[in-house]
Parts: C-alpha cells; structure tokens; sequence
C-alpha cells in the first residue's frame, strides 16, 4: 500500500504539487491524470524519490520513504517511460536483465525470468533476447521497457506515459498486456497519463490533478457520474459521457437467455463495442458467446442505451 500524505514541491517560489494526499492499496490501478503542466511526472517520481519532496510523506507498506536509501528504493520499485529509455548498447536480454544483475541474482534465475517476461510479452525468447534494441519496432521497444521494469517482481510500478508513442492499435494491445501481468502478479501500479480514455480503461482510481492540486481521487464510474468541479468535467468531455460509461460495463454483465441473429458479440467485449455492433449494423439484439465461442445467451440495445443513463 502507497500512503501519500501532504505531498509538496516546490521549485522556488513555484509549487508545482500542492499538498497531494492519496492510498493505493495492495493490487490497485491509480492513474494520474490533467493537463499538460499540472505535476503528475513531478507527482510520480516523488514516490521513488527520482524527485525528493519538499514537504509530506510517502509510505510504502507503512514504511517512510526517507528511511530507505534512494538507490535501494528504486530497485525495489519498478518504473518504466514514455520512449521506454532502454540502454542502447545493452542486448534485449541484458536491458530486462539489469535490476535482477544489481541486485545479484543467480545467472540461472535472471536467465530464466527473462525469458519469461519476454515470452509473456509476446516476444518468443530464442528470436528477441539478443536483439539490440534498435533492431525491434517502437512498440516491441516499448514492451521490453515494461518487461525490464517488472523483471525483479516489484510489488509496485510506475509508469509515466508508458504508451504515449503508440499508435492506437498497438496501444489497445500493450494496455491490454498491462492489465493481463498486472492481475497474474498483483503488482500495484501507479500510471500517468493525458489520455482520459486510458484512465478510464486502465484505472480502479482516478487522480485528477490541475496546477498541483489533486481535484478528485476517485472510481471511473464515479469520476464520471459525479465530477468535483468543472474541470473534472471537462476534463471527462460531457458528449462522451455516456460512451465513457459503457466503456467500463462488459457484455458478459446483461447477457440474457435467448436466441439472436447474426454475427455474435464476445461476453468480454464492451458495452461500449456492444452498442455500436447494434448500431453499425442495425440490430436490436446480438448473441453473445463465450472465450470458447459457445453460445450463453443474447444482449439488447435498449439495455445497453439504459446502461449509458446518468446514474443515480
Ligand atoms: N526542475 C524544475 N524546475 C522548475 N520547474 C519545474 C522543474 N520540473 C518541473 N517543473 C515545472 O513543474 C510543473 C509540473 O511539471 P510536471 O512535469 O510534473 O507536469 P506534468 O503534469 O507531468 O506535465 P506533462 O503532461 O506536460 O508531462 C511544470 O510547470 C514544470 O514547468
């Protein structure tokens, strides 16, 4: 559990993080969000202490941050950028491989976990572990970084914009990846983004932040439903509100027995996805079928369209 309480800093008279106070417990998503200059990089390093606060604390599982050397704390928590910095000059192995070599593992086991994060990322072992970085695609590079920020099993992550590079499609991918290891190894992660859409997706918790301040910490759903101010609003985009809503309800939620015509819908795919197949192709109801394809059952337009309604 990450306990942030009261956090500032301040650059002369400037204060870039104003008294930001907020728990990620055990497992959880939090994403960092706001404008461009609103201190979420500043936010996030504080917590490995690649920034070092001028007032407030940051506890890790109850202990002070200050009480742990700095270099120590930064093996023992993973952190992973925009652009993936990976050492050029070191192969795909040795990059993945360089938390586990400081904190001198044996050759055998930091073997055997690079293969296993290179095979877990979708990059066969026996094709990528000698590359040198320049030789894959952004996207695989950028899939090393995450690999490489994971390798000593840190129970806690750090990502600052950890896609932003990416095109859409390898972007769904890698979050998609992100949330498949972050359930497998329950690791806590704490991620800055500028894209609402990302919080939304990836996010058990929100942070909104705007000059330094943290606005609202909060669920998706509620973030969405029941914004602090009007830049929190704002910030949402009040057209897709609805949609942003679907987005966090899967299929698999309103399925109901019964046939339907047509091209089937996955019970893991949005509501969201759900509803424009409906609207696309001009259908009031879809079957749905499960991860092995049998059929469980149908869902209907109008209980999707009742799903994206204010809540209460
Ligand atoms: N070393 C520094 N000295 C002075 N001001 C700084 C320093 N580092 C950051 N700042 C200022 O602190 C503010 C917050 O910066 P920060 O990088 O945390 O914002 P951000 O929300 O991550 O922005 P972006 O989305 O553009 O990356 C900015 O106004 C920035 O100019």
């Amino acid at each position: 559990m990450i306990e942030i309480e009261a956090l500032t800093k301040d650059y002369l008279e400037l204060t870039v993080v104003d008294r930001v106070s907020l728990t990620v417990a055990d497992g959880e998503i939090a994403v960092i969000v706001g404008t461009s200059g609103s201190g979420k990089t500043t936010l996030l390093r504080m917590i490995n202490r690649l920034i070092e606060p001028t007032s407030g604390t940051v506890k890790i599982d109850g202990q002070d941050t200050r009480a742990v050397p700095a270099f120590e704390l930064r093996r023992r928590i993973g952190y992973a950028i925009q652009g993936h910095g990976l050492f050029p000059h070191r192969t795909v192995g040795q990059n993945i491989a360089t938390v586990p070599t400081l904190l001198g593992w044996d050759k055998a086991k930091i073997a055997a976990r690079v293969d296993e994060l290179l095979e877990l990322f979708q990059l066969p072992a026996a094709e990528f572990r000698d590359r040198m970085p320049s030789e894959l695609s952004g996207g695989q590079q950028q899939r090393v970084g995450v690999a490489r920020a994971l390798a000593a099993e840190p129970k806690l992550l750090l990502m600052d914009e950890p896609f932003g590079a990416l095109d859409p499609i390898i972007r769904a991918k890698a979050q998609s990846d992100l949330l498949a290891i972050q359930k497998r190894f329950g690791t806590t992660i704490v991620l800055v983004t500028h894209d609402m859409e990302e919080a939304i997706h990836l996010g058990s918790r929100i942070a909104v932040m705007d000059r330094g301040k943290l606005l609202q910490y909060a669920p998706p759903d509620e973030i969405i439903a029941r914004p602090a101010t009007p830049f929190v609003a704002e910030l949402i985009g009040t057209g897709e509100r609805p949609f942003r809503l679907l987005s966090l309800g899967k299929v698999r939620d309103l399925v109901e027995p019964g046939p339907a015509q047509g091209e089937p819908i996955s019970a893991d795919a949005s509501l969201r996805d759900a509803y424009a197949e409906c609207l696309w192709t001009g259908r009031e109801m879809l079957p749905v079928v499960d991860a092995d394809g049998a059929s469980i059952g149908r869902i209907r337009r109008d209980d999707i369209a009742h799903k994206a309604e204010r809540p209460q």
